[in-house]
């Protein structure tokens, strides 16, 4: 359904200017599969976007980490989605598991934040995921389909937004959802939108995980049909991170 592999690296919040230029270096120094079989997206912190921007090699895209609500003013700290059209940053991350948790962003709040990045023509890569105890208690599908029932609700076209899959548990701990954990959540994703959106959004969605990927993990899940590529934390800051983008070729193989 030519759902091409898509590798975002989440820098957070991390990185001096010294910092960034290396990676960005080593990002451009990389030999990786081409435009037609992976999307790559790197998301500095806001300050570094416009230095990474003039630096990054051009088939490589940034993302912000955030953006505000809604069109900007008086919203002292914020950044507006006015303001990454102005920098030409086509992508921001929203709903993050760390934005929902520690700054309270709700379901709706972030359903509402994707629908006005949308709005101004920014793509979104929009989080969902369950904390170790809705996995425990069996809520993990009741929980990502709410998530994701949140966004349905303000948004018609799913054109322009990626699904980022990021068990809380998984998230910089080292402990990696299993391929085939992964795979049935994705799979629920994925009913999920044919059921409550459309086939066709179903089919051509990309849904991608996220939650301590590494090059020594990601040629497995990528090999997980509902899989379509990763959101990377830790290791996009480092070497490794070519190796996740070139786990592209387990689905072009
Ligand atoms: O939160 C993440 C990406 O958005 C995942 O972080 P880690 O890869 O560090 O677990």
């Amino acid at each position: 359904m030519g759902r091409k592999f898509f590798v975002g690296g989440n820098w957070k919040c991390n990185g001096t200017t010294e910092e960034v230029k290396k990676i960005v270096t080593m990002l451009n120094e990389a030999e990786v599969p081409s435009e037609d079989v992976v999307e790559v997206v790197v998301s500095p912190p806001y300050v570094f976007l416009p230095t990474v921007k003039s630096i990054l090699r051009p088939d490589f895209h940034v993302a912000a980490q955030n953006c505000w609500v809604k069109k900007g003013g008086a919203f002292t700290g914020e950044v507006s989605a006015e303001m990454l059209v102005n920098l030409g940053i086509p992508w921001v991350i929203l709903g993050h598991s760390e934005r929902r948790a520690l700054l309270n962003e709700s379901n709706e709040f972030v359903g509402d934040k994707v629908a006005y990045a949308l709005s101004q023509g920014i793509k979104v890569i929009a989080c969902v995921g369950e904390t170790l105890e809705q996995r425990e208690a069996g809520s993990t599908v009741t929980v990502v389909a709410e998530q994701t029932k949140a966004i349905a609700e303000k948004v018609s076209d799913w054109t322009n937004i990626v699904l980022a899959y990021e068990p809380v548990w998984a998230i910089g701990t080292g402990k990696v959802a299993s391929p085939a954990q992964a795979q049935e959540v994705h799979f629920e994703l994925r009913k999920w939108l044919k059921e409550n959106v459309s086939a066709e959004v179903a089919a051509s969605t990309r849904i991608i995980y996220g939650g301590s990927v590494n090059g020594a993990n990601c040629k497995e899940l990528a090999g997980q049909p509902d899989v379509d590529g990763f959101l990377v934390g830790g290791a996009s800051l480092k070497p490794e991170f070519v190796e996740i983008i070139k786990a592209a070729t387990v689905k072009s193989s």
